[in-house]
């Protein structure tokens, strides 16, 4: 269980208290007016955010004295998902675990299907539109083995047809490898299609 305890945080005069929990295996959405801080919490979690008071557990342990590198979180930003000087298939890789080399290409490979993207994999990332920028970094956010999945509004650059199938894809992903996943959306139909439970910042 992911357990945010009296956490304050704050940026110069600016400053929220926040008190959740998500259950492990749990998709949660965050909803919430621009500046909320949702964003904020997100980067907290992966020890992005400096934390003024309270605490981040993770199955009973406090994650706030590990660095960025060892939280068992994965996120995706808004934005600066990809290395540039990276192929597509080369950024998709970074951070892997499979088992073998091949369980991972049958992974990606039916990953990208899914997500509609595997015209682009000999690409490289300038060369793609923001939505197909977007798929390739939620792919490899996803598919990396931290248990937590951090998702700062994953679909903003998608139409209608390909939120959608993200959005299935995302769930189905997620549940089958039992990941804790808290996203953040402005959209309804977002929560409707993947929440276990909803959160709404004031
Ligand atoms: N560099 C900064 N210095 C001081 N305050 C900041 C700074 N950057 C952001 N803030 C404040 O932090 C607060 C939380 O921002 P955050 O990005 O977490 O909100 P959000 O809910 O994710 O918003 P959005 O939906 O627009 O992405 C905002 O009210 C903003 O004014």
């Amino acid at each position: 269980m992911l357990v945010i305890q009296n956490l304050v945080l704050r940026r110069g005069s600016w400053q929220r208290r926040y008190d959740l929990q998500a259950e492990s295996a749990a998709i949660m959405t965050i909803q919430g007016r621009s500046g909320a801080g949702k964003s904020a919490l997100l980067a907290a979690i992966a020890g992005f955010e400096p934390v003024a008071a309270g605490d981040i557990q993770w199955q009973g342990q406090s994650l706030l004295s590990l660095p960025i590198e060892q939280r068992p979180v994965s996120m995706l930003f808004q934005e600066h998902n990809l290395f540039e000087h990276l192929s597509v298939a080369q950024n998709l890789k970074l951070g892997l675990k499979f088992a073998s080399e091949a369980t991972q290409q049958t992974a990606l490979q039916q990953a990208a299907e899914a997500l509609e993207i595997t015209a682009y994999l000999r690409k490289m990332p300038q060369e793609l539109s923001g939505g197909q920028r977007q798929r390739v970094a939620l792919l490899r956010t996803i598919l990396r083995p931290e248990p937590i999945i951090l998702l700062d509004e994953p679909f903003a650059e998608l139409d209608a047809y390909t939120r959608e199938i993200a959005a299935q894809w995302v769930r189905a992903t997620a549940k089958a490898a039992h990941k804790t996943v808290l996203l953040v959306t402005h959209q309804n139909e977002d929560v409707e299609r993947l929440a276990d439970h909803n959160v709404i910042f004031e």
